[in-house]
């Protein structure tokens, strides 16, 4: 709701209203806490933005998958009575090559497609190192200093000897990460797969990340949730400062200074990086923010008035190792394959490049590679949307941050999320399961709750010392 007046005194506050957001508040109300949620933008579900297009469909701009393993996201999707179903995946898959070969394929790729055979033993090995990773302190292992100094990049360059699996690896970081192989650190990525469960868990479509969509789109458990809190979510407000002051914490806003005991901060690592705290955040938590870089990524979703590539066999699912500005594509149609869509994602190194071209240039860019995969039929969508999330003023990217390489040894044992007095810490950034993901939002919201509701407890059981 939006609000001419916010309440001058609340136990608890809630800086933005994403779904790690929402789901401390919803935690901290379930167990009978009065939590105030302020939004700044004019909506709920930040990095999740469901909307109709002008012919219908409604289409999900950001995050849009769930898997067989992400109970968080499910067990909202329960309670809320927001249904799911299975990712479009029936049919061939493409594979359009550096060189400009189309391959065709059912399976796991191409018969003796470049490079498979060895992409498929390094992610093995990739699977064996994030075994050894501590998801609750990535840098505490005994290998992390040296993994967290190299990038994936010269990881990949000195143990793949293989060009071919080099490029599918390559893709595979755009993909889950919307990154370069250049940019993150070897150790992150491992910490990442073992927060995911494994490599597999990250890429594959059935029972994994990919599995399954939100027939209202996946923005539509953060709305039920955010209609459960009710006028506890304030939108259009953001928070400019935090004071703390010994057992009170003052959170200041353009319309108003709100009195509280504790604050959750659930912000996406730029966003918490604009927010000005009095005093300043201990060293290794200010680092922590700043080296957080935001992936580049882009959706761009074109509707047809049907799924014409079923009808030739085709999934919809292909992947892009050459110059085109799109690197994956999926089926996107609803449910009962009324209007078809496909979805592109655009991202890393892709997304710098295509992002400078004026509008009409980005669309041509797009319908051109869709036509090369799917036939002329997909050069004439009813409808073209893109949204390029580092042009979004509050998420700044996406999927998610990723630290710089050196950033988890550094600073990730004290900065990555331990509170800063009664300033806790939530955001998918801070989860141990299914770091960057919706379901990692929701466990970093329950634990944020947790963390709260324990410091209250003990407060109350010293209190009852006290007076006894
Ligand atoms: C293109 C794209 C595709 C993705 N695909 C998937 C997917 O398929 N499946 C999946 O699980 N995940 C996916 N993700 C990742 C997923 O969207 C995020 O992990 C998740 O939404 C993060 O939630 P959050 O609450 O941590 O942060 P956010 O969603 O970013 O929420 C933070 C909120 O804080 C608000 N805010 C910022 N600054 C302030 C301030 N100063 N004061 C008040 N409010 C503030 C923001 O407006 C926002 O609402 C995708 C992301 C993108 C961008």
């Amino acid at each position: 709701m939006t609000v001419a007046a916010l309440p001058s005194r609340v136990p608890v506050v809630v800086v933005g209203a994403g779904y790690a957001g929402l789901s401390a508040a919803l935690t901290l109300h379930d167990a009978g806490v009065p939590a105030l949620v302020l939004e700044a933008a004019d909506r709920v579900g930040g990095r999740i933005l469901s909307q109709p297009t002008s012919s219908g469909v409604v289409v999900d701009h950001g995050g849009q998958w769930v898997g067989p393993t992400q109970r968080h996201l499910l067990g909202w999707a329960e309670r809320f009575g927001c249904a799911t179903f299975p990712t479009w995946e029936t049919g061939a898959h493409l594979e359009l090559w550096h060189d400009g070969a189309l391959h065709r394929y059912t399976g796991d790729g191409p018969d003796g497609a470049p490079g498979l055979a060895e992409y498929a033993a390094a992610t093995a090995r990739l699977d064996e190192l994030a075994s050894r990773v501590d998801t609750g302190d990535p840098g505490a292992g005994p290998d992390a200093a040296a993994w967290d100094a190299e990038t994936v990049e010269t990881y990949l360059s000195r143990e793949v000897a293989c060009p071919d699996a080099r490029r599918r690896l390559a893709l595979a970081v755009q993909g889950v990460w919307a990154v370069e192989p250049r940019e993150i650190s070897l150790l992150h990525l491992l910490f990442y797969i073992a927060s995911a469960g494994g490599f597999d868990q990250l890429m594959q479509t059935r029972d994994a990340a990919q599995d399954a969509r939100f027939v209202a789109g996946a923005q539509a458990p953060a709305l039920a949730a955010a209609r459960r809190l009710g006028d506890a979510v304030v939108l259009g407000t953001p928070v400019e400062s935090v004071d703390q002051d010994g057992d009170r914490v003052l959170v200041h806003t353009a319309r108003g200074t709100v009195h509280t005991g504790r604050v959750v901060v659930a912000t996406p690592p730029p966003a918490t990086a604009a927010i000005r705290f009095r005093p300043g955040l201990p060293t290794a938590r200010a680092r922590w923010v700043q080296r957080s870089v935001m992936g580049d990524v882009a959706k761009v979703h074109a509707v047809y008035a049907e799924p014409f590539w079923r009808d030739e066999g085709l999934s919809g699912i292909a992947s892009l190792y050459g110059e085109d500005a799109v690197g994956v594509v999926f089926d996107n149609s609803p449910p009962d394959a009324g209007p078809g869509v496909l979805v592109g994602f655009v991202y890393g190194d892709r997304l710098r490049a295509w992002s400078t071209l004026d509008g009409a240039a980005r669309r041509a860019a797009v319908l051109a590679t869709l036509t090369r995969l799917f036939g002329p039929r997909a050069g004439e969508p009813v409808e073209y949307v893109e949204k390029i999330w580092p042009e979004d003023p509050w998420a700044q990217g996406g999927y998610a941050a990723n630290p710089t390489p050196g950033a988890w040894i550094a600073h990730g044992s004290s900065g990555w999320r331990r509170p800063c007095g009664r300033i806790h810490w939530a955001g998918t950034e801070t989860a141990d399961r299914w770091n960057g993901y919706i379901d990692g939002a929701i466990s970093s919201g329950v634990r944020a709750a947790g963390e709260i509701l324990a410091a209250e407890r003990t407060a109350a059981a010293e209190v009852g010392c006290l007076g006894s």
